[in-house]
């Protein structure tokens, strides 16, 4: 999928919303134990309960690779129905993965040419030859975690190094990557603040923004500091929205806090014009 198409994708839904689907056997209602598979039954539940509300599904890949055969399984469902059914739909695979180049391009195999993800998120720490290989691939992006909503993420990358944060090194020095046009960054929601100094960095790229909703980030906080003229953000909430019942009333659940944060950005969208 072409940013473009993305960025019209948010026009139309009047929602840059991404929903994570970090499907936990132990979380979902216990009656969907029952099915053949839980995981996929769940997913479809709530894809075809939110798909008009949100652009884009995150599935963590740690919680598929958690259950094994299973959940790969469950996962390459999930990934075909999203494609075949709502292929207008942003997918990302939360996958965090980069290796030395031969290596990066195997994972970029799997993740975008076997599962036919749009994007996959990666870890910077090795370097430019780590991440071209997945900045290769036409019209699939390379999401980089530059500043994480984690309280870890100032051991290091808020840290100095000659005078710069290690965050904003990520950010700058990737500028530079052969196929810079197809990266995106992982922001915190929980670190908003530093939405301003992001900006001056990387104006135009698309951020991918967790911890809206179970983390405690804030949606307004992000919009004031993150938003661009083509919006330039999508917000991500997992737990925070599929796990909002538990109970036979699941999907519904999960689609009137999914509406709850459209409704929100589309107020923040109507501040654009
Ligand atoms: O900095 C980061 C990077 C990735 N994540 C992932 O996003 C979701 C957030 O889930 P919530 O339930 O909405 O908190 C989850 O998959 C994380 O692994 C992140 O939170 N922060």
């Amino acid at each position: 999928m072409t940013t473009q198409e993305l960025v019209d994708q948010i026009h139309k839904k009047q929602s840059f919303l991404c929903i994570g689907l970090d499907t936990d056997l132990e979380k979902i209602p216990a009656f969907l134990l029952e099915d053949e598979d839980p995981i996929f039954s769940f997913n479809k539940a709530i894809i075809d309960a939110t798909h008009d509300l949100c652009v884009a599904y995150k599935p963590n890949i740690a919680f598929y690779e958690a259950y094994g055969v299973q959940g790969w399984s469950a996962l390459r469902k999930t990934i075909k129905y999203l494609n075949t059914n709502y292929p207008d739909i942003f997918t990302i695979a939360d996958a965090k993965r980069g290796d030395i180049g031969n290596t990066s391009t195997r994972y970029a195999k799997a993740f975008f040419e076997d599962l036919n993800f749009d994007s996959i998120t990666i870890a910077p720490y090795m370097g430019r030859d780590s991440v071209e290989p997945f900045l290769a691939f036409k019209d699939k992006h390379t999401i980089l975690l530059a500043l994480t909503s984690n309280e870890g993420a100032f051991d290091f990358q808020t840290k100095k190094i000659d005078g710069v944060e290690l965050y904003k090194e990520v950010l700058s020095v990737s500028t530079t990557y052969k196929g810079a046009e197809n990266l995106m960054y992982v922001v915190g929601a929980t670190k908003a603040e530093y939405l301003k100094e992001i900006r001056k960095i990387v104006p135009n790229s698309f951020l991918l923004v967790p911890g809206v909703g179970a983390q405690g980030g804030s949606l307004k906080d992000v919009c004031e500091y993150g938003m661009t003229k083509d919006i330039g953000l999508l917000i991500n909430s997992s737990r925070g929205i599929i796990y909002a019942s538990d109970q036979e009333n699941f999907a519904d659940a999960a689609k009137s806090k999914a509406k709850e944060l459209q409704e929100a950005m589309k107020i923040e969208l109507e501040r654009l014009n």
